[in-house]
């Protein structure tokens, strides 16, 4: 639970565990005559963590890429609440939280203009305060207004993070959310995937780190395919 104020994550108890979460059916993708995947099919409720595995090049982040709508070099059917993305692909968007394994972020910025922008986008109006608090929880308290150039790249990427805490949404997906993040920072990480989990979240992660989350994890492997 993040914040007692916001309740973010204490409301999202229960939103979706009414209905159905994402759905995949019988997907497939391919790159330069080469498969990534064929008939790939998973669901993901809440609750779930599913982590997406598989050797460079398999086909990870395309997959996410598709799922979080950036991509349309699929075929087959992605539902999201029993309804075709194609019926209702404004609202899945709304309730998903893409963070790619970019730094994603704007290094003229400061983290504050940066996640400002970020709930602007999502035509959110948060107040400083949650930007701040958020920064906290992804232990930058102090960096706020720094020009993000001048940050590590792992601190960067808690900029980024830190939109988990800003943003409210019903799925993660997540690639590489470990990357560049030292020993702790990915234990915190971890912990943070569970806690989304428990009340109510569902996350689709994409990492080559072995997970060692308290919570039952699911794993497709696309260097199967
Ligand atoms: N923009 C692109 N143009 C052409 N081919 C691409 C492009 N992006 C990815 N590919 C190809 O698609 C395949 C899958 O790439 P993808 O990035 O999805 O793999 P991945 O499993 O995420 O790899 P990694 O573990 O290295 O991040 C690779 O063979 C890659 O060369």
């Amino acid at each position: 639970m993040i914040d007692a104020e916001t309740g973010y994550w204490q409301s999202l108890t229960g939103v979706i565990l009414a209905e159905q979460g994402l759905e995949v059916r019988q997907l497939y993708s391919e790159r330069d005559d080469r498969v990534l995947f064929a008939d790939l099919c998973f669901t993901l409720n809440a609750g779930d963590v599913l982590q997406i595995a598989g050797p460079n090049g398999s086909g990870k982040t395309s997959l996410l890429r598709i799922l979080a709508g950036l991509s349309s070099r699929y075929e087959g059917d992605i539902y999201w609440q029993s309804h075709s993305l194609d019926q209702q692909r404004a609202a899945y968007l709304e309730q998903l939280l893409y963070i790619g394994h970019g730094a994603g972020i704007k290094a003229a910025l400061s983290p504050l203009e940066n996640l400002r922008w970020s709930c602007a986008l999502r035509g959110l109006k948060q107040n400083d305060e949650t930007i701040f608090q958020a920064m906290a929880k992804v232990g930058l308290q102090g960096f706020e207004q720094q020009p993000c150039y001048s940050l590590s790249a792992g601190q960067q990427r808690r900029v980024n993070l830190a939109r988990l805490f800003c943003i409210p949404a019903q799925l993660w997906i997540l690639d590489e959310p470990f990357t560049a993040i030292d020993q702790r920072g990915v234990a915190e990480i971890e912990l943070w995937i569970s806690e989304f989990a428990d009340a109510g979240g569902a996350v689709l992660l994409t990492t080559h780190h072995p997970l060692a989350m308290q919570r039952p994890l699911r794993v497709i492997d696309l260097g199967a395919f």
